[in-house]
């Protein structure tokens, strides 16, 4: 007998283009467990583990911690939850997170939501954050714009080749932005009951 897989889908996008405040809403709607790679990093920083130091130091300076690490907290994070359908938020982040993944997990996403936004908005909406986040400064901010133009968007690019993506203007507001997400996940769940 095979063991179900669960259902993930990939929220991406860049830095403050609000993948966590559309995670909290479609968590409401359509019953799925919100995994934040970043929460989970910080949560481990906090729990004083021996990774600790060395997360955060990558995310001062808004690089990419090792696939080993974020992979193991999510896996642990999915058992704990008794759930079967999963927003992964800010993972995969480069291809090493998306291969490691896929070869640890066997799992592939259901499709991948992808917002878009423009470097100006989202920095206004980083600067405005104000959850005392260390790497919500200028000089992380663009930092973490490289590293997302240059080792994220890949990310989007491998599954937009295999049609997986959804992209959604995420310049506009919080409602307007999630009444495109919601279409998304209705038609998807549709889909799956056809
Ligand atoms: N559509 C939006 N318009 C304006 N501000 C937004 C929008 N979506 C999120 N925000 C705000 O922008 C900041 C970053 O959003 P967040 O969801 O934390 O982004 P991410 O998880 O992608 O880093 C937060 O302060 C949030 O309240
Ligand atoms: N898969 C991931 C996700 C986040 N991170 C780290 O956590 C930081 C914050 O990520 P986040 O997803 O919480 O926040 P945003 O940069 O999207 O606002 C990143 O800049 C990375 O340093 C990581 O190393 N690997």
């Amino acid at each position: 007998m095979t063991e179900k897989r669960p259902t993930v889908v990939f929220v991406l996008g860049g830095p403050g283009c609000g993948k966590g405040t559309q995670c909290a809403n479609i968590v409401q709607h359509f019953g799925f467990t919100h995994l934040s790679a970043g929460d989970l990093l910080r949560a481990e920083i906090k729990s004083g583990s021996e990774n600790g130091t060395m997360i955060q130091n990558m995310i001062k300076e808004g690089k990419i911690v090792p696939s080993e690490v974020t992979i193991k907290l999510l896996q642990k994070a999915m058992q704990e939850s008794g759930n079967d359908k999963f927003l992964i938020d800010g993972f995969p982040r480069n291809e090493e997170n998306r291969a490691a993944f896929e070869a640890v997990t066997k799992i592939e996403p259901e499709f991948v939501l992808f917002f878009d936004c423009s470097e100006e908005e989202m920095e206004r909406r980083l600067l405005n954050r104000n959850q005392g986040r260390e790497d919500d400064n200028i000089e992380t901010i663009r930092k973490r714009f490289k590293v997302f133009l240059e080792s994220s968007l890949p990310v989007v690019e491998y599954y937009n080749s295999k049609e997986k993506v959804r992209k959604i203007d995420a310049g506009k507001s919080v409602e307007e932005v999630f009444e495109a997400v919601k279409v998304i996940f209705t038609s998807n769940s549709e889909k799956a009951t056809v």
